[in-house]
């Protein structure tokens, strides 16, 4: 039997990973630079000359690193110690394997892309750990508040939609609670639009009202498995005995637009009874630029808390209860900032896959996670999403993401040559979205 297919790779000129290694990443750290200069002054008045000397190293590390990139340089081994240091150094041997015939060396322009990209993210964290006192900054933090800041109207109607539906949620039929139920899940999908990545760091904030456009969106979701979520879901309401749970883990994606638009969600399963415990995974350190940290997710809730908007602030306060009360648990581990796809879970993090098996479903959030669910490889369009997850079915699960990378299975024979013609850029541009299922029915 064949095995699976070629990783994407920058070594394919004129691919979106080429383009995204060549322009992308460097204008990235570029901006990250900026960010460490202009907050100079907040360094010296924090720390004094320390400070301004650390500031002064991070920058020189971020530059040595960019320069690494931008003239396809070896990938090098981590030095400073931190909890993943020794998996990542595994992982580059492992790379380094694999091409061993040829004697090369990892480089950015010819291993995986998911590789090179996670490793400038863990690279740049590295530079930050190195240079105390300042080693706690989160040099993304900025632009994942001004997204969150940006996107104050469209946060405003979706709250006020949540705690609308909340006062009748109880007197639904089966048909208007699967209706509500489908309307969330979209504003979930199209919020993961909001990633600040793609743009290079540009901000790209939800300004206009998501609720209004799901009907004029729909066209654009290629497979849609809501309905599959929906029976396994309403089955589990319906089979539950008193005092037993149902359990939805998200696998966060985006701080910000994006993180509000999960969390309404999350809150829905709850106020439906159609899951009784949400789960949240996010991210142990600065990633992609506007993955959540606990620290964002934390920021978030209490900002909403206090907006003088009343379902707005409404919702911060019950969701600080959600997470008081243990009906919202926020787990972080560092699995998912490492460079390894999913399939490799039951071998490197364990336990992990031991929790993430006890979900009734597991919801991915975002381009990155569809990625990692698919090993970030060149397969046909057509191949089975159950198949090119190698092995990785730790619980039913769904990937809910907008398309931002060149790698999309489980269309319909001739759906993807069809986009290709009409739209040529379709898996890249963030307008055509998934729900994608696995799992038994
Ligand atoms: O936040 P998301 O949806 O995971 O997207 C991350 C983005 O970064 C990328 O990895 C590209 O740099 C794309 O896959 C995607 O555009
Ligand atoms: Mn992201």
């Amino acid at each position: 039997m064949a095995g699976p297919p070629v990783s994407l790779s920058a070594r394919d000129v004129g691919s979106f990973a080429y383009l995204t290694v060549k322009d992308r990443l460097p204008q990235i750290l570029t901006k990250a630079i900026d960010t460490l200069h202009r907050h100079k002054s907040e360094f010296f008045k924090k720390h004094g000359e320390k400070g301004l000397e650390a500031e002064k190293k991070a920058i020189s590390l971020l530059s040595k690193l960019r320069n690494e990139l931008q003239t396809d340089k070896p990938i090098v081994p981590l030095v400073e110690k931190f909890v993943d240091t020794d998996l990542w150094n595994q992982y580059l041997e492992y790379q380094q394997s694999l091409l061993n015939e040829s004697n090369g060396k990892p480089r950015w322009f010819l291993s995986p892309w998911l590789f090179v990209e996670c490793y400038m993210y863990r690279r740049i964290h590295e530079a930050i750990i190195q240079s105390p006192p300042i080693d706690d900054f989160d040099i993304f933090k900025e632009l994942k508040d001004q997204n969150f800041f940006e996107s104050q109207e469209s946060i405003i109607a979706l709250c006020t939609h949540l705690q609308e539906l909340m006062k009748t949620i109880e007197e639904l039929d089966e048909n208007q609670l699967k209706n509500e139920f489908f309307k969330v899940l979209q504003i979930s999908l199209w919020g993961n639009k909001c990633d600040l990545s793609l743009s290079g760091g540009k901000t790209i904030s939800q300004k206009t009202n998501l609720i209004n456009s799901l009907e004029d969106l729909k066209p654009f979701i290629l497979v849609n498995d809501m309905e599959h979520l929906w029976s396994l879901l309403s089955n589990c309401k319906k089979k539950r005995e008193k005092a037993s749970i149902t359990r939805v883990d998200i696998v966060l994606d985006n701080s910000g637009f994006e993180l509000v638009t999960d969390l309404v969600l999350a809150d829905f399963l709850l106020s439906s009874k159609l899951a009784t415990e949400i789960h949240f995974y996010g991210k142990t350190i600065p990633w992609f630029v506007s993955d959540t940290t606990l620290h964002d997710s934390n920021w978030i809730i209490e900002q909403l808390k206090h907006s003088n908007h009343k379902w707005v602030s409404k919702c911060g306060v019950d969701w600080e209860n959600h997470i008081k009360m243990g009906r919202w648990v926020y787990l972080d581990h560092i699995f998912w900032t490492l460079p390894h796809e999913f399939s490799a879970m039951p071998q490197v993090a364990p336990d992990l896959y031991a929790t993430l098996q006890k979900a009734h479903l597991i919801l991915f959030k975002g381009d990155l996670n569809y990625r990692k669910l698919t090993g970030d490889r060149r397969w046909e369009f057509t191949v089975p999403f159950h198949e090119a997850l190698n092995g990785f079915h730790p619980a039913p699960l769904c990937s809910i993401r907008t398309l931002k990378a060149e790698v999309q299975v489980g269309l319909q024979p001739g759906q993807g040559e069809q986009l290709t013609a009409s739209v040529p850029n379709w898996l890249t541009i963030g307008k055509y979205g998934i729900f994608q299922f696995d799992g038994p029915l």
